[in-house]
């Protein structure tokens, strides 16, 4: 080992080379005394049981909401206002109605007597392999149903992909309880018989082909009488009840919040508390699009490179130490506001390019900026580290190699790194 190997200088040049197995474990457990003396019990823990460590090559699962509630109570306006508002994040909807089984020619002569609101009416089976397969990281062909002919189009699906989060909405998808054990929130979307009727007429007669004759005839004899014996016990499961559907705005900006809050908990954010990850945005996710593009100019590269920095420094100076401090306006009131804690000083890792050539041709560009207190007491360490070419399932590698870093600065309190 060099004799400047404690140096900071030599610990960011040995961790800025390309991590693509994630974890460099080699020199971690070669050297126990370097890492079991100094690092917080967290880093210890993470370091001997490998197990802790997701695996780099597992796509992230996705986060499963499930949306129920009776016939027309605004369960798909529910689900559009959620998706609209989770902008920034793949999401991918999925109707149970898209599930129907065609019917017979048989059970087409006598339509009226079909129970469509029966779980039986519902290819749940291949449901619950959509679901899993989506969950996967696998992309999915969703049947598509016709109301009007009750069949499924046979030469036609809608191809759904990878996602961060999916929306299973329907009348029963509380029913089968392994549909119900994918989901990780559950929303029962609760709105007045009446208004329900009312808005049923409307629909199935302008968008369903139906007269309003069928349309009571069969919710009197098939749709109220299965709410009341399928639906509205499945209540019980919801996570998050919404009264008056689409009209609830309050109900939804909760729901949405929560979401973005749980999407946001990063899994490596479990096991290192000292892990900052900077939520995304349209704008974030832009610039990270940009530095990755193949053609992009140096100058290009260079320019959105810096935006991003900027911003993780922006994010890691919120985490520093700050006191109380008021101050006079020019009208003479005061103002109670905080102070940057004094002492601090900034380093600025020169930025440097480390090219590897892998499979994946993988350009990594690692800005390092130290903050501390003192040269002898580093408080907190920002790292912007971008890879130029990473697909979606490598993103995974990325915070695994920045936590190589950390493992490899066990004085550090804090790290920053984007959300990928
Ligand atoms: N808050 C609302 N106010 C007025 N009409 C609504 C409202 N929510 C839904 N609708 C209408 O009611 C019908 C059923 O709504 P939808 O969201 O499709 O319900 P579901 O998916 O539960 O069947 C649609 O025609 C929709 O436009
Ligand atoms: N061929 C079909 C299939 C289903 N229905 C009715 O649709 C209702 C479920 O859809 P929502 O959008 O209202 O949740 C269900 O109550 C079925 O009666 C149908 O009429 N014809």
């Amino acid at each position: 080992m060099p004799e400047d190997s404690t140096s900071i200088d030599y610990v960011m040049e040995k961790a800025s080379g390309p991590h693509f197995s994630g974890l460099r474990l080699d020199g971690l457990l070669s050297s126990p005394s370097k890492s079991s003396n100094s690092s917080p019990s967290h880093f210890r823990s993470g370091v001997s049981s490998f197990s802790l460590i997701p695996d780099p090559a597992a796509p992230n699962q996705p986060f499963v909401i499930g949306v129920t509630g009776g016939t027309a109570s605004g369960k798909t306006t529910v689900c559009d206002m959620i998706i609209q508002q989770l902008h920034d994040h793949r999401i991918v909807l999925v109707n149970q109605d898209s599930f129907y089984r065609g019917l017979t020619s048989e059970e087409l002569a006598r339509v009226q007597e079909y129970n469509f609101d029966h779980p039986d009416a519902f290819d749940t089976e291949q449901l619950l392999h959509c679901i899993n397969t989506l969950k996967s990281g696998q992309p999915y062909q969703i049947p598509i149903y016709d109301f009007k002919t009750h069949q499924r189009k046979s030469d036609a699906f809608r191809q759904v992909n990878a996602c961060d989060v999916i929306i299973l909405e329907g009348i029963l998808v509380f029913h089968d309880s392994r549909v119900r054990d994918l989901m990780n929130m559950k929303i029962f979307v609760d709105t007045d018989a009446d208004v329900r009727l009312a808005r049923r007429i409307r629909r199935d007669t302008v968008e369903r082909g139906r007269d309003v004759d069928s349309v009571l005839e069969q919710y009197a004899k098939f749709v109220k009488p299965a709410f009341d014996d399928f639906v509205l016990p499945s209540k019980k499961y919801a996570d998050v009840i919404i009264p008056r559907g689409g009209d609830n705005h309050v109900a939804v900006d909760l729901i949405v919040q929560h979401i973005h809050t749980k999407l946001g908990q990063h899994d490596l954010c479990k096991i290192y508390p000292n892990l900052f990850v900077i939520q995304s945005t349209f704008q974030i996710r832009g610039m990270h699009t940009l530095i990755r593009e193949k053609d992009i100019s140096k100058h290009d590269f260079v320019f959105y490179s810096d935006r991003l920095i900027r911003l993780v420094v922006e994010h890691g100076l919120g985490h520093l130490p700050f006191t109380e401090k008021q101050v006079v306006t020019p009208t003479g009131s005061v103002y109670s506001g905080v102070d940057f804690c004094k002492k601090l000083c900034g380093r600025h890792v020169t930025p440097k390019i480390v090219t590897h050539r892998s499979h994946h041709d993988i350009i990594h560009t690692m800005k390092t900026y130290i903050i501390y207190k003192n040269p002898s007491s580093s408080v907190i360490l920002l790292s912007f580290l971008s890879p130029r070419t990473l697909s979606n399932s490598d993103q995974r590698v990325l915070p695994l190699s920045l936590l190589s870093l950390m493992l490899q600065l066990p004085f550090m309190l804090g790290f920053i790194c984007f959300q990928f």
